[in-house]
């Protein structure tokens, strides 16, 4: 089913416009936002679940008026806030039993069926009696998965979930979420350009509350070849060089250099070598062209 937003609005009574006359339409698959902190992924993501009203716009999932019938869209919604609070000194395989009820699963056999499913999809089945209290992050971020597939969701959100994760956490998180976006649309945010890479088949840059950029990670990058330059220099040359290039990332070295990568439709120097484009690149293209030109 698909996702369409349509010039939707919304700014916060201290004056932020934390969403900006955004349009967009998402369909099945994993869907990445990427933007730095304070982009306004949150904001759009709490509206879309139906937590926060916008000033205006349209939200559509499917046949259903996302804005004007909140309660049809919960019951297909799956949702993973950034963070989930306390949880009360229960085991896992308690505290789903117990969420399953409120989700108004009422037959105790189709309770046991549906716990075990989401406990073995999200790897937790070997730790189910434990208490989710106790839980590293990277197994709570999969508790947080195991709860919102028990109703079956079609949308499925998640608000940066691998931040603050380990690596091996991080990647274990995402096996599960590639599992379980494989038939639904799944919406998730991260400012870590990896996460976009490693897991979604599509994704939209957002900073300012607008997007940016809307494309495949594959077309995105594919659209920057032959236009991303490395060189090697001293550390004492990088103001010289933000000056006359277009520098969009740096890189130390072991022996104080720097590797810089630049974008320039045409090789800037003789000593500037070509280089295969990263989602990075992307990424910090968009957020450079979305700044303010500084005029004198
Ligand atoms: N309830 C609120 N009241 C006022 N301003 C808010 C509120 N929530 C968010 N903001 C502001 O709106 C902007 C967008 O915030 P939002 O949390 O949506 O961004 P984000 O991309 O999710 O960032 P982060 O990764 O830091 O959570 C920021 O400037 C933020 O300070």
């Amino acid at each position: 089913m698909k996702l369409v937003i349509k010039n939707l609005t919304k700014t916060y009574k201290n004056g932020v416009k934390a969403i900006d006359d955004l349009s967009i339409e998402i369909g099945t698959g994993m869907f990445g936002l990427l933007g730095p902190n304070g982009a306004g992924k949150s904001s759009l993501m709490r509206t879309i679940a139906t937590l926060q009203s916008p000033d205006s716009g349209i939200i559509t999932f499917g046949d259903i008026d996302v804005l004007e019938d909140n309660m049809s869209l919960r019951k297909v919604l799956g949702y993973l806030p950034q963070s989930f609070g306390v949880y009360p000194k229960m085991s896992a395989e308690e505290l789903l039993d117990y969420f399953a009820t409120l989700k108004g699963i009422s037959n105790k056999v189709e309770r046991k069926a549906i716990v075990k499913e989401v406990l073995e999809i999200t790897n937790l089945y070997e730790v189910r009696h434990k208490n989710v209290a106790g839980y590293s992050g990277g197994m709570k971020q999969r508790f947080g998965i195991a709860q919102l597939l028990l109703n079956n969701p079609k949308l499925i959100i998640v608000d940066e979930p691998t931040a603050g994760l380990d690596p091996a956490e991080r990647q274990r998180f995402l096996n599960v979420l590639r599992e379980v976006g494989s038939n639904c649309t799944v919406i998730f945010s991260t400012h870590i350009v990896e996460d976009v890479k490693e897991l979604c088949n599509e994704m939209a840059i957002l900073n300012g509350g607008k997007i940016l950029k809307h494309a495949t990670p594959q077309q995105a990058t594919k659209e920057l070849e032959n236009t991303i330059w490395t060189k090697i220099i001293e550390k004492d040359d990088l103001e010289e060089n933000m000056k006359l290039y277009n520098v969009l990332s740096r890189n130390f070295n072991p022996n104080n250099t720097l590797n810089i990568r630049v974008h320039a439709v045409v090789r800037p120097s003789d000593d500037f070598v070509v280089s295969a484009p990263q989602l990075d690149d992307v990424y910090f293209i968009a957020l450079k062209q979305d700044e303010p030109v500084l005029t004198s």
